[in-house]
């Protein structure tokens, strides 16, 4: 039997490292099972999940030793570290012809591991070629509820001076690498050009509670939602404004729809398209509370450049309709009244984004907003604040929705937020190509004053349920970039939306010390940080 390549590969990235086969192999079987074969995330970033999590694998076991023992200094931890950071590097430059060997054989017998196909929503190269437009429109955070935390944390800066703005040092991860700017814009070019990025006038973002927690005042809700992020010290009256159940009702858009309103609105069944000048790309919006009853009669019906697309999403393609999507790319262009009935609504998986024309692909991400999937803003019952969940069954690959935040240098984010821990979720759609920007320069995202749903979702190590994507901003030097945020599966109703920040919670020396993860996860990398911290001795 001919060795699957993607294992002997990873074997002999492992072992250039100086990790053992007989190390790789359990914890590549784990992987395996736990991200159902998705071997594109496993080999993603030069097998850095991999690496980290047989370093992980080693970390426990030498706890449970030690635990046994009695014992453990952090001194028995730091070639560890050392070693980490050293594969860091070390994978960053390997590149090998694929080979077998006897190890992958045996591996590959007891794995039963098929050179199957994954889902194409997270390969690099899907996200190369098919980098998604989008618009946005920034919105003011609620004066009713602002969350007072920074944005996610996707880096930290452990050269960083509080005193004054220095120049960035490569930040330094352990979980995951923030979104790699080679994904983003490579090989799109000029002719998908056009302004497009704009921040809105203040308006409050509408954020509505529903039944019982309507009763909190507006310094209530602003009050308990400041102190919800700090995990020790959730006040009482946050039971009043939104109980485990979520009354608490988030919506987006000019449309502001309590859940049950929501589920029987027509804003389901139809919105409208707005036609961008210049290249005839279209974007879709929501009307103003109206809503144009022709929109939902045949689907999606697109017409000539310039004129109007209507989509009227209700529920997920199939593959065959998209293809059929595919196949209708020249709707985009010079068609006339091309009809696509069979399109009742839309929802974007992003491994159909590969199939997807651009100017489709950017009207079908808007609508994956506008379908406004039924999420709820909750209370966690763990102590880590507001948290964001569906209330509907979400299929593998769903947009679910964008961070959006103000954009600002990195610079500007640290001069914002002395006090507090923060990273910024970086926008440099060259970071990582074109060496360290300075942070005078590389632009990041700040939700903590505007921003939508997505300030609400929670960190969770390793295997959230939401990845981000880059998504392509129409600027002329292909600088920035959006965040869209997809399932990366099937996610439950009521189950939690988390984001895995990327935090590198070994980081010592970042000047504020970074929320402590209750994520739960068995990965968590948090956990094992502070359970090792009670060996350690200084
Ligand atoms: C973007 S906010 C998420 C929403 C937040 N829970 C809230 O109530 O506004 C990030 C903050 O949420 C909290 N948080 C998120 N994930 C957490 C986790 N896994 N464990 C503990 N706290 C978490 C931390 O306080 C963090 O600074």
């Amino acid at each position: 039997m001919t060795p699957n390549p993607r294992v002997v590969q990873a074997f002999r990235s492992m072992k250039e490292i100086g990790i053992s086969d007989e190390k790789v192999k359990p914890v590549l079987k784990k992987l395996l099972k736990l991200y159902d074969r998705n071997w594109e995330l496993i080999e993603s970033e030069n097998y850095r999940i991999l690496a980290d999590a047989i370093f992980e694998e080693e970390d426990s076991k030498q706890e449970e030793s030690f635990d046994e023992e009695g014992s453990m200094t952090d001194e028995l931890l730091r070639p560890l570290k050392r070693t980490r950071l050293k594969t860091q590097e070390g994978l960053a430059s390997s590149s090998h012809p694929i080979d077998s060997s006897n190890v992958a054989e045996t591996i590959l017998k007891e794995l039963k591991v098929e050179d199957e196909l994954i889902p194409r929503s997270l390969q690099q190269k899907s996200l190369e070629s098919n980098v998604v437009n989008m618009r946005t429109e920034i919105q003011p955070a609620s004066p009713q509820l602002q969350p007072p935390s920074p944005v996610p944390v996707l880096s930290d800066h452990s050269g960083r001076d509080k005193g004054k703005q220095k120049v960035q040092t490569r930040p330094n991860y352990k979980g995951k690498e923030p979104m790699s700017p080679h994904v983003a814009s490579k090989g799109t070019g000029p002719e998908n050009v056009s302004v497009a990025l704009r921040i809105k006038d203040p308006a409050p973002e509408p954020i509505e509670i529903a039944g019982a927690s309507a009763s909190a005042s507006v310094s209530e809700r602003h009050t308990s939602c400041e102190l919800a992020t700090d995990p020790d010290e959730i006040p009482s009256e946050l039971e009043i404004a939104s109980s485990p159940l979520g009354e608490m009702q988030i919506s987006e858009g000019n449309e502001m729809l309590a859940l049950d309103a929501l589920k029987k609105s027509p804003a389901r069944d139809a919105c409208d398209v707005e036609n961008v000048e210049g290249n005839g790309c279209v974007v879709a919006r929501l009307l103003n509370g109206s809503f144009n009853n022709h929109c939902s009669a045949n689907g999606f019906v697109g017409n000539a450049e310039g004129e109007e697309l209507v989509v009227s999403p209700q529920r997920h393609l199939t593959p065959k309709e998209l293809r059929c999507l595919h196949d209708a790319s020249d709707i985009t262009k010079g068609e006339e009244n091309v009809e696509i009935s069979w399109m009742k609504d839309v929802v974007l998986h992003v491994s159909e984004i590969v199939s997807c024309p651009r100017s489709l692909v950017r009207v079908l991400v808007k609508l994956g907003e506008i379908l406004l999937i039924p999420r709820q803003v909750f209370l966690t019952p763990d102590g880590r604040g507001w948290g964001l969940r569906t209330l509907e069954k979400l299929p593998k690959g769903s947009f679910v929705c964008e961070f959006v935040g103000e954009i600002l240098t990195i610079s500007e984010l640290y001069a914002r937020n002395r006090e507090k821990h923060t990273s910024p979720v970086l926008l440099d759609a060259y970071w990582g190509l074109k060496g360290v920007p300075k942070d005078e320069e590389a632009l990041c995202l700040d939700a903590t004053c505007y921003g939508n749903v997505a300030r609400f979702i929670n960190h969770r190590c390793l295997d959230a349920n939401l990845i981000e994507i880059p998504v392509e901003v129409e600027t002329p030097d292909l600088h920035y970039y959006h965040f869209a945020f997809f399932t990366t599966r099937d996610v439950n109703p009521l189950e939690e939306l988390t984001w895995d920040y990327g935090i590198d919670f070994d980081d010592l020396d970042h000047p504020v010390k970074t929320f402590q993860c209750r994520c739960g996860s068995k990965f968590c990398r948090n956990m094992k940080r502070s359970t090792r911290s009670k060996f350690a001795t200084r």
